[in-house]
């Protein structure tokens, strides 16, 4: 596996490569698990060539001690994206990255007000700075997202039809431990109670597929999922939410989905917070 840090050496070395090789892309910010396995696998299968980030971009936290505790494993992160079959890892600094004295960020727009928006303010100002900005160091054809991060999907993809990249963008499933949690980065920091209680998120995405599935209204699907969560004092809830997944827009209504519903959900664990969805077919 090739590693750059620079983003000179990068650019020589792909400029020096068949032109009609494709390129798949796969940004992470490292402490790799099985999620991220799967990006690169599913790459794998679509492009000539897969290329890897790490990197912890500062500008999508909006709490510091997030950014301070946030887990950084970058040895065992090359052992296994090379395992992986990665072919390519660029892992720059933030000097690196953000080192010009123009600031020009790109304006998200609404859906990015709601849900991770409202309770990480400037989060996906944040990231589209950096995707955009990773994009074009990187001139991938295809670029690998996990519907774990639904919200960042969506936004990513409307970036990507608003401002003309020619880049495909692919959401992949996302991987569960056997327990059915969500596979995060953030999980490492769960102590084995915190990992028991985490499961109340998958339980209530769970429970709110069922309640749709007997044809209860949105309304009572969201109140009883915070009852739920009410009743877990170790839990602090910040959101359960019906969405409509393309628009990403909250729907109250069952009239208002086209084709499907996301119920998303965010939680502290402790101080830990975590995040899950299910997509279900309307
Ligand atoms: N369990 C998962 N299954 C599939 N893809 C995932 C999973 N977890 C994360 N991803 C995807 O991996 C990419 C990089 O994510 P990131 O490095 O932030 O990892 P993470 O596990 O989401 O970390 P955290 O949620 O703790 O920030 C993103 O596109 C993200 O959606
Ligand atoms: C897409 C991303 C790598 C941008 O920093 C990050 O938001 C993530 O890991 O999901
Ligand atoms: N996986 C989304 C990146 C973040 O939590 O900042």
């Amino acid at each position: 596996m090739e590693v750059f840090s620079s983003i000179e050496t990068y650019s020589k070395w792909w400029k020096a490569q068949p032109k009609n090789l494709t390129l798949g892309f796969v940004p992470t910010m490292g402490a790799l698990h099985q999620g991220h396995v799967s990006l690169i696998k599913e790459s794998k299968k679509h492009s000539d060539l897969t290329i890897a980030s790490i990197f912890v971009n500062p500008t999508q936290f909006n709490d510091p001690n997030d950014l301070l505790k946030y887990p950084r494993t970058p040895e065992k992160d090359i052992e296994a994206l090379h395992e992986a079959g990665c072919d390519v890892l660029f892992m720059p600094s933030s000097e690196e990255i953000y080192n010009n004295k123009y600031n020009i960020t790109i304006n998200p727009g609404p859906s990015a007000e709601i849900l991770e928006g409202s309770f990480r303010p400037g989060h996906f100002k944040g990231v589209l700075q950096i995707v955009s900005k990773l994009f074009n160091i990187i001139r991938p054809d295809i670029g690998l997202f996990g519907n774990k991060d639904l919200q960042q999907l969506q936004l990513i993809k409307k970036m990507v039809l608003s401002l003309n990249y020619q880049i495909d963008i692919k959401g992949v499933d996302t991987v569960r431990e056997e327990s059915g949690l969500a596979m995060s980065s953030r999980n490492v920091r769960l102590d084995s109670k915190e990992r028991d209680q985490a499961l109340q998120l998958i339980k209530n995405l769970n429970f709110a597929r069922q309640m749709w599935e007997k044809g209860e209204e949105l309304a009572k699907i969201k109140s009883a999922v915070k009852e739920n969560f009410g009743n877990f004092g170790s839990l602090k809830l910040e959101y359960f939410e019906a969405v409509e997944p393309e628009a990403f827009e909250i729907v109250n209504s069952r009239e208002d989905l086209n084709s499907q519903v996301a119920f998303c959900v965010a939680a502290y664990v402790g101080d830990v917070r975590l995040i899950d969805n299910i997509v279900i077919d309307n």
